[in-house]
């Protein structure tokens, strides 16, 4: 997969040199490149913004300049042609909710092209525009709060992306029963040494060795945390694959 990001803070992007994400961009497994907008831009002060039409507080970004540069990474306007195949996304705070859902649906991707907002946005016609021109936009948000621009939503998005590409996660098995997972469900509670720590112990069946009585007893307790504190992932729940012990928690 590649990944094309676009900002006016390059550096915040750094992170993405770390850890997983960095390791699947140095096995190859994640072309992720990052941009800066401002080398788009035509005039000496390098202009990204300008005042919003209708009045009103802050700058807007500029949607010549982003064109230009979201033509350049997506391949549009090259001699390879139009690359229809770079998914364009936008991060705002009036997006679609962006979930494990999302996540999965964007690992499938071959390109994504992540255009980071700053000031009041971006100019609505860069989104209507390349929607109009057959490529893929997705608005998204990664929660209801106030962010400074889209950069800490990339991070989030990318990550959320990337760990689900083949081979960058150790053992895939565990996407399955991590919260939001495959299962549906939030993340049982987990342990390691000392076994009694602060005076508290560690619940005995763990140390059962009985691995069946384990599974059940982790089943119980990621149904039970997902009943109390996200009902409505419950309601998603696929029921029928519960039994009636699971109904009982
Ligand atoms: N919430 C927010 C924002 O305030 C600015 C850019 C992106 C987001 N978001 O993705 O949630």
């Amino acid at each position: 997969m590649r990944i094309d990001v676009v900002t006016i803070f390059p550096d915040y992007l750094s992170a993405l040199d770390l850890s997983l994400v960095g390791k699947a961009r140095a096995s190859g497994i994640l072309d992720l490149r990052v941009h800066d907008l401002r080398d788009w831009t035509t005039d000496r002060h390098r202009t990204v913004d300008d005042t919003p039409f209708g009045g009103g507080a802050g700058m807007v970004m500029r949607p010549d300049v982003w064109g230009r540069a979201i033509d350049d990474v997506s391949g549009r306007g090259s001699e390879r042609g139009a690359d229809q195949g770079a998914h364009l996304l936008l991060p705002t705070p009036s997006g679609d909710t962006f979930t494990q859902r999302t996540a999965e649906r964007l690992a499938e991707a071959d390109h994504l092209v992540v255009a980071c907002g700053r000031y009041e946005g971006i100019d609505a016609r860069v989104a209507e525009h390349y929607r109009a021109t057959g490529t893929t936009v997705s608005e998204l948000s990664i929660g209801d709060y106030v962010l400074n621009g889209g950069e800490v939503a990339a991070l989030v998005m990318i990550e959320a992306v990337a760990r689900l590409l083949p081979g960058v996660v150790g053992n895939p098995h565990s996407l399955v029963e991590e919260s939001h997972g495959a299962a549906g469900l939030l993340e049982y509670p987990v342990y390691t040494k000392p076994p009694t720590w602060a005076e508290h112990d560690v619940p005995d069946v763990l140390l059962s060795g009985h691995h069946a009585r384990i599974e059940r007893w982790r089943r119980d307790e990621a149904l039970r945390r997902t009943v109390v504190r996200r009902p409505d992932m419950v309601e998603a729940l696929d029921v029928a694959g519960l039994d009636a012990h699971d109904l009982q928690v």
